[in-house]
């Protein structure tokens, strides 16, 4: 993994903060969202469950009001079977009291009319028989009172019934029955007025030619009552049951919002992170690993960012200018080039020609201006240095000083542009005759020194003594035919420096002088 993916993972990063901000967003977005959603569905619950409510409620009372209205119905029916029923009886009833008055026959028709306030009917039937000649009570009228009962008794099995009044004429209890609370049935021995309970009242009036008196229902409604509280129980337990649903659903829901609020969240950021690093993190590497490629000096191993023209953000201007300062460097850094080169190449002719004028003064510093061999300089650094190996190696090297003879003469008799001559070839037979190791110098005006390394004095001798007949046998030209060298030799003694070596050398070719010149002679 390379620095830069981690630094991507750091939370100082550019890229981190922006993953960071959409993340937050998101979250946001998706809470509110959540909120809403399970606002909207909660709502959507209750309403539905209010609509419920409302088409329950409304069966509800359509259910008690046809029971209601079947029990009125029911009841009327009823109520026509005992006018119906009673007519007869009450017929007679009138006839009796107008014809007769409250006279024995009255009594009679009281006495019946107790009778068929009790339930036996035997005894009703037997009272009849017997008070039948008195008045004209037949078998018909018996049937009828009988009627009565049976149909009242039967009416009385509906239990929303309460009790059945028959009254005459004058609105005096003609008959009637009430049911106590164990259901069983009772006469009645004066008008019905009981206090237990709120009663509904359905009159018929009883008509025959004329009017005859009128059968009262007292009927109660506590069953359609019960039924109706049953209805809102039921109700209760329905907003109950679905209040509990409600809760449920919404948890449902809350967990569904939540889960897939997870899922979308993970695909947003997923999706998020993909297109912040194609469209942000990878641009913004690439500018900065070309960044610190500029930064090290390797810019021209990079090419051109992303061609990211078409982008008309923030980070398309930067990669625009970034590509636009690369090419100026770019540039600038091949001017520099060149002109890099040119200097390099007036450096490198300068620094020629300066080593060539430096080995030319070297050349100069170290060379005799008339000879072109080595100067006195020269052969000072030489001598230094075979004396420094002749001290560590223990190894032997001489010296050989020589002198033109009688050179002032030369100059005289020739002139010294010829003096100056002879000295050149001097200097060449010099050269030609040491071995290249050798050293060869002008030491002075006509005084030339040889340093013979790893030489003895006996070697040098005859080396000297070679070059002093070579010299003595050359012809020069333009000048004296002939010209001598005499020299002196010495060879390095421990503890010797320059200047012993070169004062024995000295001594020596004093020595060859004076015993008459064109000799070599070794310090001894
Ligand atoms: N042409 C010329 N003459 C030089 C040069 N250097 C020294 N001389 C002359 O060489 C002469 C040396 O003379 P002396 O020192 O007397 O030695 P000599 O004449 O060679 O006598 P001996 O050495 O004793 O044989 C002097 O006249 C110097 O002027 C030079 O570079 N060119």
């Amino acid at each position: 993994m390379s620095l830069h993916t981690l630094s991507f993972l750091s939370p100082r990063s550019l890229n981190f903060r922006l993953i960071a901000s959409f993340f937050s967003i998101l979250l946001l977005i998706f809470s509110i969202g959540n909120v809403i959603t399970i606002q909207l569905a909660r709502e959507q619950l209750y309403q539905q469950r209010d609509a419920q409510i409302a088409a329950q409620r409304e069966t509800f009372r359509i259910e008690i009001e046809q029971a209601e209205q079947h029990l009125i119905a029911d009841l009327q029916a009823q109520l026509a079977i005992i006018t119906k029923a009673v007519r007869g009886p009450l017929q007679n009833h009138v006839s009796v009291v107008r014809d007769v008055g409250e006279s024995a026959e009255a009594q009679i028709v009281r006495q019946f009319a107790d009778c068929l306030r009790n339930t036996e009917t035997s005894r009703i039937y037997s009272c009849l028989k017997v008070h039948a000649h008195h008045f004209s009570l037949d078998s018909i009228d018996l049937t009828n009172h009988l009627m009565i009962k049976t149909s009242i008794e039967l009416l009385l099995s509906r239990e929303e019934l309460v009790a059945v009044e028959v009254l005459d004429w004058e609105d005096q209890l003609f008959a009637g029955y009430a049911l106590d609370r164990d259901g069983i049935l009772h006469p009645l021995r004066q008008r019905f007025a009981s206090q237990r309970q709120i009663l509904r009242r359905l009159e018929q009036p009883v008509v025959e030619d004329d009017y005859l008196g009128r059968v009262i229902f007292h009927y109660h409604t506590e069953t359609i009552d019960a039924q109706s509280r049953r209805a809102e129980e039921s109700i209760a337990q329905f907003i109950e049951y679905s209040d509990r649903s409600a809760v449920t659903a919404t948890h449902q829901i809350t967990q569904t919002r939540l889960i897939e609020g997870v899922i979308f969240f993970v695909l947003s950021l997923l999706a998020i992170s993909i297109i912040t690093l194609v469209t942000i993190i990878r641009p913004l590497t690439q500018l900065t690993r070309h960044a610190e490629y500029i930064a090290q000096g390797d810019w021209h191993v990079i090419q051109a960012c992303d061609a990211s023209v078409q982008r008309r953000d923030e980070l398309g201007i930067l990669i625009r200018t970034f590509n636009l300062m690369l090419e100026t460097i770019r540039t600038t850094h091949q001017e520099l080039k060149n002109a890099n080169t040119c200097l390099e190449q007036k450096v490198k002719e300068r620094t020629r020609e300066l080593e060539e004028k430096n080995q030319q003064l070297e050349r100069l510093s170290s060379t005799d201006g008339l000879t072109q061999i080595s100067n006195r300089v020269k052969l000072d650094e030489q001598f230094r240095e075979q004396l420094q190996l002749a001290q560590r190696y223990d190894a032997v090297f001489s010296i050989l000083l020589c002198d033109v003879d009688f050179f002032k003469r030369i100059n005289d008799t020739y002139g010294h542009q010829s003096g100056d001559l002879v000295l050149i070839e001097m200097a060449q037979l010099l050269q030609q005759e040491m071995r290249q190791t050798d050293h060869v110098g002008r030491w002075g005006g006509e005084e030339f020194l040889v340093i013979l390394p790893e030489t003895s004095l006996t070697d040098a001798l005859a080396l000297a003594e070679r070059l002093r007949c070579t010299i003595a046998n050359h012809t020069f030209p333009g000048g004296p035919t002939s010209v001598t060298i005499s020299a002196g030799l010495s060879s390095y003694q421990i503890g010797d420096t320059q200047e012993t070596m070169v004062e024995r050398a000295d001594q020596a070719l004093y020595r060859a002088k004076s015993e008459g010149r064109n000799r070599v002679l070794a310090y001894s």
